[in-house]
């Protein structure tokens, strides 16, 4: 039976670090992340209050400013543009999906990139391509500390993503290739999925299917990672079958409980990063 990696405990560990920094830098201050969310889709808004939550216990100002879903672009754009211009706030993040009548690469390169806490903006997301320290989007940064916790080596393994959005699968092909691995990435045009699923010593799922992964995709030894999240008859699920697939795997991610978590403490992570560059308080060592 494999190891069940613990993204929860691993969130919480980063989050205690980060408390810690903030707490040193209290006299000075106190960073601020909006998180702004349009409309009313109901699970935005639960990852929301989550995100506010775990900012305020950490020590970070977390405020949501919240949109009606008829609210126009410019209307949008004029928040976002008062958000850059505002001393006090370190970090924006606007949560997708936005509804239809708003265009999200508008929305995303109107935020000004050194508050871009999910790493989105073409500028941090050519920096982070072309190997320029910049924050990475916080999905595949929570999986990259995940294997380091663990020990889990990535130099040299084979290591298949599947699925190539903006915001999961192309920025973690891009981390894992940084780590020296070797990528695949497959997608939904992909012929057969399990030919490359099973080459893979590193599976991370990001495909949005529920149960798309079996035994039958992995080879015996694999760490998988599972990123899909989906409410299923009142439970959450993920992309991989995890009763099936845990028994023939080396290590695997719960869902809940496993990259969810990381995502929101790599975006407190993110945001003392980018809010003790901003005012000067240090680079990167200040805080690690
Ligand atoms: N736990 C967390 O912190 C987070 C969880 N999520 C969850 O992760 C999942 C993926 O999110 P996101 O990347 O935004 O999703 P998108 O829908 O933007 O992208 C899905 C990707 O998977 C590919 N795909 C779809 N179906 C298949 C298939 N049958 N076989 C192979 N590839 C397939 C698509 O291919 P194509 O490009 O050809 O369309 C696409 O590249 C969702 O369940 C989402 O809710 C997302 C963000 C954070
Ligand atoms: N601009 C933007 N940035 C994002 O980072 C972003 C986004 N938009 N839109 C939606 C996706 C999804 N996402 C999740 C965050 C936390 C959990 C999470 O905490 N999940 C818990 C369970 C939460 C629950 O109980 O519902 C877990 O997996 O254990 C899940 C999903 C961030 N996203
Ligand atoms: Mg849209």
């Amino acid at each position: 039976m494999a190891v069940v990696l613990d993204g929860k405990q691993v969130a919480a560990e980063l989050q205690d670090k980060v408390r810690r920094q903030l707490e040193r830098m209290a006299p000075k201050g106190r960073l601020k992340l909006v998180v702004v969310l349009v409309g009313d889709h109901p699970a935005s808004a639960s990852y929301v209050r989550g995100k506010q939550r775990t900012a305020e216990k950490i020590g970070l100002a977390g405020e949501v400013r919240h949109l009606p879903a008829s609210v126009t672009a410019e209307e949008l754009l004029g928040v976002i543009d008062t958000l850059n211009a505002d001393p006090d706030v370190d970090g924006i993040l606007v949560q997708l999906p936005l509804p239809a009548h708003l265009d999200e690469r508008t929305v995303i390169e109107r935020i000004a990139p050194e508050k871009d806490v999910d790493g989105f903006h073409p500028l941090n997301v050519g920096r982070n391509f072309a190997g320029v320290p910049a924050v990475w989007p916080c999905t595949p940064a929570g999986i990259m500390a995940l294997l380091e916790h663990y020990r889990l080596p990535v130099a040299g393994r084979h290591a298949v993503v599947v699925g190539r959005s903006n915001i999961v699968g192309k920025p973690m092909a891009q981390m894992l290739l940084q780590a020296d691995a070797t990528v695949t990435v497959c997608h939904s045009k992909t012929p057969d999925l399990g030919v490359h699923t099973r080459q893979a010593d590193i599976l991370v799922v990001a495909a949005g299917v529920p149960g798309l992964i079996g035994a039958e995709h992995v080879k015996p030894g694999a760490v998988v990672v599972d990123v899909g999240i989906h409410r299923v008859d009142g439970r959450l699920v993920g992309d991989v079958d995890f009763e099936a697939v845990a028994p023939v795997v080396q290590a695997i991610t719960p869902v809940p409980g496993g990259v969810g978590p990381l995502t929101v403490a790599m975006l407190m992570v993110n945001t003392v990063r980018l809010g003790f560059r901003r005012r000067g308080w240090g680079g990167d060592e200040a805080w690690q």
